[in-house]
């Protein structure tokens, strides 16, 4: 009975299901589809699986009792071993492959007896792919949460309004105070500052909320079918009128909030009568011959300076009082230089997500000229960058300065000194025709916009332009 014990009380059974145990866990390491690799307490190598040292070209034997730095590139196990801390989902470049790998300590008795060490993606593109399945995932999730709130009101809140700058700020605090009274609101600022977004905003934030945001465009509807969009008509108001009228967007906007948006651009015809229902408090359908009592809060934007059309009499000065009751003006991004980087940030992340690429960073140098870009085409431009930007990055997760445009790349540009090849008379010179050509590159040779962008006169600006000849 005796011999068939190999340690005096474990009986044979017993060891030999432990051996076969052992077995089991070494064919489970050896064909795991991850690369493992488990170190001492003091880095070095206890364990790695055959995978990662057919990838590394070394043997079990060969990396076995050698530290982990002379088995692996950019390890960080040994120091794993020595801040205790895990690593999880790090990039480690390894043979020119940038890899995720986790990095976990062990403990035995609350003391470190060694780290496990897992390449989880082989490469980025691996984790690309992956990342791809899961974002087409979200992706039908964020669609049917956008169509449930479709369908129960408009899509944006102050939250989706990035920025944290005194003149964001005060725009914002403005709206939010706002947003409960019944007054008409008039939106300025420059084309793609976010005029829209304000004005979902200040409708979510109303006592309308639940009632749909109904959205006019008065520059993209033709003028001769503007007033019926506005208004509707009755049944054969016209040859071509629908069976049974239509209504206007008025009526649709009943107990809840109308967008004009691009305001400056309504014919002064129109104006006339958008006074008259803002006046009236009704509509009347073209063709009809009884007008309705409505309940329709107004917000309008513009980018055009009705100040001014109002002196060109190309805006009615009435119709300007009534909609001007509150007036929010939206600063340019040059204006709040301080939330291009968060803007840019949020921008990147929704619009990876949106075209399924894993792209999480934007470098420093490519984010210091993004904050130097005057913007003249404001957030709608940087969105247009960043999205060209994802587009071309092919490795990696980040956006550099070589994904950029050449003219954003250039402005900031790397400055190198001439002192002492030329006077600074010259140098000077040098600067201003290349900041002149700058702005009037950005401004698409629009002068008294250069002017303003260089900060100094027109007549200024002619003088340059005319001393260099530009
Ligand atoms: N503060 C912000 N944070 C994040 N995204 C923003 C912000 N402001 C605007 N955007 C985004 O920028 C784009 C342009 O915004 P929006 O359409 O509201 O501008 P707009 O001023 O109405 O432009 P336009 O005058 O040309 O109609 C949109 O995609 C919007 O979601």
């Amino acid at each position: 009975m005796k011999e068939e014990n190999y340690y005096p009380g474990c009986d044979r059974k017993m060891v030999e299901k432990q051996i076969e145990l052992i077995e089991l866990y070494r064919n489970i390491f050896d064909n795991s589809y991850n690369w493992m690799v488990v170190v001492d307490k003091y880095g070095y190598i206890t364990m790695i699986n055959k995978p990662y040292c057919n990838f590394l070209g070394t043997t079990q034997e060969e990396a076995i009792g050698k530290h982990v730095t002379e088995v692996i590139e950019n390890t960080r196990m040994h120091i794993v071993v020595k801040t205790k801390e895990r690593e999880i989902g790090d990039v480690q470049q390894i043979k020119g492959n940038q890899m995720i790998a986790d990095r976990i300590p062990i403990f035995k008795d609350e003391e470190l007896i060694g780290a496990v060490g897992t390449v989880i993606f082989k490469d980025i593109i691996e984790l690309d792919s992956y990342v791809k399945k899961v974002a087409v995932m979200e992706k039908e999730l964020d669609f049917y949460k956008k169509e449930l709130k479709k369908a129960l009101g408009s899509k944006y809140t102050f939250e989706n309004i990035i920025g944290n700058s005194p003149a964001i700020n005060k725009a914002k605090m403005l709206a939010k105070k706002v947003s409960s009274s019944k007054s008409s609101i008039l939106l300025m600022g420059e084309s793609g500052t976010g005029k829209e977004l304000f004005a979902h905003s200040i409708h979510n934030l109303s006592p309308r909320a639940n009632y749909p945001l109904i959205k006019v465009n008065c520059a993209s509807i033709p003028a001769e079918l503007l007033e019926s969009e506005l208004f509707g008509y009755e049944e054969g108001a016209f040859t071509g009128a629908k069976k049974g009228g239509k209504p206007g967007k008025f009526e649709l906007a009943d107990k809840s909030t109308i967008f004009l948006d691009e305001i400056g651009d309504m014919p002064v015809e129109m104006q006339v009568k958008l006074l008259r229902v803002i006046q009236e408090k009704e509509v009347e359908r073209i063709g009809g011959t009884k007008s309705k009592k409505l309940d329709v809060r107004i917000i309008a934007a513009t980018n055009k300076n009705l100040e001014e059309m109002v002196a060109e009499k190309t805006f009615r000065e009435d119709l300007y009082y009534r909609l001007n009751v509150i007036k929010i003006n939206i600063p340019s991004l040059r204006e709040r230089r301080e939330d291009i980087e968060p803007i840019a940030n949020y921008l990147m992340k929704k619009l990876a997500k949106e075209m399924d690429r894993f792209v999480t960073e934007i470098d420093v140098d490519a984010m210091a000229h993004l904050k130097s870009h005057n913007w003249p085409g404001n957030i709608r431009e940087l969105e247009n960058t960043i999205e060209r930007a994802i587009n071309l990055v092919e490795k990696g997760a980040k956006i550099t300065l070589n994904h950029l445009p050449y003219y954003i790349r250039e402005k900031k540009g790397n400055y190198t000194s001439n002192i002492g090849k030329i006077g600074l008379k010259d140098i000077v010179s040098q600067v201003e025709i290349k900041e002149i050509r700058n702005a009037l590159d950005i401004c698409k040779g629009n002068k008294q916009q250069a002017a303003k962008e260089l900060g100094i006169s027109r007549t200024s600006l002619y003088e340059k332009i005319e001393k260099y000849g530009l």
